[in-house]
């Protein structure tokens, strides 16, 4: 559905000069450089999917969704999405399309939610009927009828958010294209916007491309993840096979009666110890967390276990030091 081929994008940056003498200079003879954003890459997406597009600050994955959204035109390369090139078809093409890019709005700042959302179906020219259809079932699932009618500008981050998700699917898109949808959300919007994307998925098939920083979005949503630094692709598969790659691992925390007793158990590293408290980290190739348990008992009186998946944050940093972006 979405087929990328050596795509790549440079941006030609003024240099600024400092002085008066030099800023007079400039004004004649401008001296640039060139930020290579995107150095050739190539990835495919099939219909259905949640990719995340991941990858630290700068890396270049704003500059690749608005590409791939049609907003910015590629030095070289290919792009197919559903038959169209975005940048050339564009009118054809953003009837397919949804775009919530997290920092900036598409919606109209001093006219109430409800003005910005009829005016969004009069230039997708979407149908009465099928208008109404997705109108309710978005107010509903995101909760937007107490905040319909206020404008834009007086609604927190968390409420524009829900508006701005649901203005980019009022016209019944097929991909949508997610620039950071959670970032400043609270815990509960942020639970919310993820169901409601896993939801759309699921129910209505829209293919998601979601860039992020919040990792918890593409642990709860992402079926495969493309790791971008430096304008390359480094890193194109599963979440599982990043974290079988980078070590099988668990965190146990338990909570004993007072003990000075020594925890050291073979396949698992001290991470913490109080008098009552220890956490280790369990290297699940090397050791298995039932035996791990077992021997823990014998030399503690324990009071509470808990097991858990070593966050996906520590996965990610090894994988950024690995390819050093
Ligand atoms: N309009 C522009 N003019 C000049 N340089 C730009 C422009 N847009 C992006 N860049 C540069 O291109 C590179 C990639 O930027 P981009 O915004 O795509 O990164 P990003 O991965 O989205 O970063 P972040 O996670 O910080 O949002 C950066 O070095 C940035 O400074």
């Amino acid at each position: 559905m979405i087929s990328v081929e050596g795509l790549s994008k440079s941006f030609k940056v003024a240099k600024r000069s400092t002085g008066l003498r030099q800023a007079a200079k400039s004004l004649f003879v401008r001296d640039y450089t060139v930020v290579k954003a995107i150095d050739g890459i190539t990835f495919q997406i099939p219909s259905g999917e949640i990719a995340g597009y991941i990858g630290p600050n700068g890396a270049g994955k704003s500059t690749t969704i608005k590409m791939l959204s049609g907003i910015l035109v590629p030095d070289a390369g290919t792009c197919t999405i559903m038959g169209y090139t975005p940048w050339k078809d564009r009118t054809a093409y953003v009837k397919h399309i949804g775009v919530v890019f997290g920092q900036r709005t598409q919606l109209w700042w001093d006219v109430p939610v409800i003005d910005s959302f009829e005016l969004l179906r009069d230039i997708y020219k979407v149908p009465d009927a099928e208008f109404k259809r997705n109108f309710d079932l978005l107010v509903e699932t995101l909760e937007l009828q107490p905040i319909i009618h206020t404008p834009v500008r007086q609604l927190s981050l968390g409420q524009r958010m829900r508006c701005e998700i649901a203005a980019s699917l009022l016209h019944g898109p097929d991909i949508l294209f997610l620039d950071e949808p959670t970032i400043g959300l609270d815990a509960v919007s942020k639970i919310a916007v993820r169901q409601f994307i896993k939801t759309i998925n699921k129910e209505k098939g829209v293919t998601v491309i979601l860039t992020t920083h919040d990792m918890n979005d593409i642990e709860a949503l992402a079926d495969r993840i493309l790791l971008i630094g430096n304008g390359s692709l480094l890193y194109d598969g599963t979440l599982q096979s990043l974290r079988t790659r980078f070590g099988a691992g668990k965190t146990i925390t338990i909570d004993y009666r007072e003990s000075s007793d020594p925890l050291d158990i073979p396949g698992t590293t001290l991470v913490s110890r109080s008098a009552e408290r220890a956490v280790l980290a369990v290297d699940t190739e090397q050791a298995k967390i039932s035996d791990v348990i077992a021997r823990l008992s014998a030399r503690v009186e324990l009071l509470d276990v808990a097991v858990e998946s070593r966050p996906i944050e520590e996965t990610i940093v090894r994988l950024y030091k690995e390819y050093r972006i």
